[in-house]
């Protein structure tokens, strides 16, 4: 799909009534799964998986730990809360249009999804958030967004949307109130949950050291490729908004570049000096973050979702 092309709700919608029972078809709570983390969806009770290609307008996700199905399922005791997981999300690295990257989270949000749950995988740009630290976004740096790359570029695809939308309240404090009382509650250690502001980039090339350097002078803590077309699509759509970020790197931002000169003089010196092994990021190295953390986060996930029905202004 592309900006402007007609969006398909009605036959997605259809399908879904087609494929989920009653009784999970209209959760109030969505999750949108990062890279890895799938297992989020593992303990819900009565799940019904359906695959994307069963659903008009959705694509199928081309990346390594990202499935493609939406999970339907409860989570919590008792009788249970009803919450609607994207188990892999897609990307515009991928070659996806925007209206198909968020058309998910519009799906959510005319199921009746009121709160939603964006986790990703990202990389650190601060020293003082080391890998493994769960960041709860405070708020986002989105240079292509500054660039005339926005998600909402094209005609509005409603009247009741406003067209210049204000995004300084896009994480919602209620929820990232929840996620700190569920880390108290758990008995979580308090370094393993912090808060932080998330830079979008486009992908899929990891940051060059320049490029880094830029976001972490920028203002920004940790730095990935998702999520923010999905904040602002589900902030048009008028849900409450919470974003967890797996740090499952650091940003490689060398204090100072290797000098080749150097080397070379100091080797004609007959002082070869002795290098370090440089660092390089692989996404191998990202999902497999994702696993170590993956009970922790599904953990905190599950709280925060049996606690959002206490709350009167998440109703
Ligand atoms: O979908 P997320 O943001 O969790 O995935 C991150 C960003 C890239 O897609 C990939 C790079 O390793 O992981
Ligand atoms: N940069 C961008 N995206 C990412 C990274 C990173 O270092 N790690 C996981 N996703």
């Amino acid at each position: 799909m592309t900006a402007g092309t007609a969006l398909p709700f009605a036959e997605t919608l259809e399908a879904v009534r087609a494929l989920v029972p009653t009784k999970l078809r209209n959760p109030r709570i969505g999750i949108v799964c990062g890279s890895g983390l799938s297992g989020l969806a593992e303990s819900f009770r009565e799940t019904v998986l359906v695959p994307y290609e069963k659903l008009p307008g959705f694509a199928k996700s081309t990346v390594p730990g990202h499935k493609s199905s939406l999970a339907f399922g409860l989570t919590g005791k008792g009788e249970g809360v009803s919450v609607v997981a994207m188990l892999g999300r897609f990307h515009p690295y991928e070659g996806h249009a925007f209206p198909t990257v968020v058309y998910p989270i519009r799906i959510m949000a005319r199921l009746g999804v009121k709160n939603i749950i964006i986790t990703n995988a990202a990389g650190s740009l601060n020293p003082n958030i080391p890998v493994g630290t769960i960041v709860v976004i405070q708020d986002h740096l989105a240079l292509p967004n500054l660039t005339c790359m926005n998600p909402l570029l094209g005609p509005s695809t409603s009247p009741e949307h406003p067209r210049f939308l204000p995004l300084s309240d896009a994480y919602s404090p209620a929820l990232r109130r929840l996620l700190f009382l569920s880390a108290h509650h758990l008995a979580l250690d308090r370094s393993a949950l912090t808060e932080g502001t998330y830079a979008w980039v486009g992908g899929p090339t990891y940051e060059t050291p320049a490029e880094g350097r830029l976001l972490r002078l920028a203002g920004a803590d940790v730095v990935g490729m998702s999520t923010v077309p999905e904040v602002v699509v589900a902030r048009e759509e008028g849900l409450n908004i919470m974003v967890m970020s797996l740090v499952t790197n650091f940003v490689v931002i060398p204090d100072r570049y290797r000098s080749i000169r150097e080397e070379v003089e100091a080797e004609l010196a007959g002082n070869p000096i002795q290098l370090e092994q440089a660092q390089v990021v692989s996404h191998e190295e990202v999902l497999e973050v994702g696993r170590e953390k993956a009970e922790l986060m599904k953990k905190l996930v599950e709280s925060v979702v049996e606690r959002i029905p206490t709350v009167p202004e998440l109703q």
